[in-house]
């Protein structure tokens, strides 16, 4: 037997890091989850037993605490690409560090139409996420996302023309409702090293507002002849508006809510164009899946 492959490191460590402007009183909140997994020449720690190579996951616990001190947090793109790069000059004898950041959301309150100072609230569970992989000699990959924005038209859906045969029951519709839990993600050009990544910070936060209200656009303006089209809209618009991005790829499940049959009951009309009570369905769902590439 021979390792196929392995990697390992500290999953779920929770970051909080605060900023404080102490001209204004102003204070900004980040919390993240992050998650490095280290590879490398450590196959002997898995079949000898020599734990000599393993710098241990407890270190690598610190290291993601000591490098949200000793740099900014946000854009989590650079957060990442610090982390992983460390542990390549670090360690020689580590060849791939994996850094995932999911960035949890706390929005400022407005109190009385004024952004407080320093009161968050969680709108959503929506995430922005990144992972990257910083590997020796060959520079830093990251694709960035968007997380568990969960939306909802209530019409501006259609769903026709499939194929229609034996094993078909589903109608035809021309106006249904529309809900999906996004999970989108972009794929930036290489970057040859850590300076490259500092170079291109201002892009970072700018894609992930561009891909967030392209998304959201997209999909309330377009009437959507089906989910694999509308993604495909939006996957084009944000290779448009990112040109450093080289692809856009969403998995999208198709969230069904079923029109209820009241005609049983005096005659109750509840479906078709008279439908206003339906059941949100928490399974099964569709699943829709898409990456589209610059070429
Ligand atoms: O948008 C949709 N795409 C599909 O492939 C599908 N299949 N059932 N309903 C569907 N809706």
């Amino acid at each position: 037997a021979s390792i196929a492959s392995a990697r390992y490191g500290k999953d779920n460590v929770r970051v909080y890091k605060v900023e404080r402007d102490a001209a204004t009183g102003v204070q900004t909140v980040t919390e993240m989850t992050v998650c490095v997994l280290l590879e490398g020449a450590i196959d002997v720690s898995y079949t000898k037993a020599d734990n000599s190579v393993v710098v241990a996951t407890d270190s690598i616990k610190n290291t993601i605490y000591l490098k949200a001190k000793e740099h900014p947090v946000t854009p989590p793109e650079l957060y990442a690409s610090y982390i992983g790069s460390h542990f390549l000059e670090k360690y020689s004898h580590i060849t791939a560090a994996h850094v995932k950041v999911v960035t949890h959301r706390w929005t400022r309150m407005s109190i009385d139409g004024k952004p407080h100072p320093h009161s968050f609230y969680r709108d959503g569970n929506e995430t922005r996420n990144v992972e990257a992989v910083a590997r020796r000699g060959k520079g830093i990959e990251i694709r960035s996302g968007i997380v568990g924005l969960l939306v909802l038209k209530s019409t501006g859906s259609q769903f026709h023309g499939f194929v229609r045969d034996e094993f078909t029951t589903l109608p035809e519709v021309w106006d249904r409702i529309l809900s999906t839990d996004v999970d989108c993600g972009w794929t930036w050009k290489n970057f040859p090293a850590m300076s490259a990544v500092e170079q291109a910070v201002p892009k970072f936060d700018k894609a992930w507002e561009d891909a967030r209200s392209i998304t959201m656009k997209t999909f309330a303006e377009e009437n959507s002849p089906s989910v694999q089209n509308t993604m495909y809209k939006m996957c084009e618009y944000i290779l448009q508006a990112v040109p450093e991005v080289e692809n856009v790829d969403y998995s999208l499940p198709n969230k069904h809510y079923f029109e209820v049959d009241m005609s049983w009951h005096k005659g109750f009309k509840n479906t078709g164009k008279d439908a206003e009570v339906y059941a949100p369905q928490s399974g099964p769902n569709g699943l829709i899946e898409l990456t589209v590439s610059r070429s």
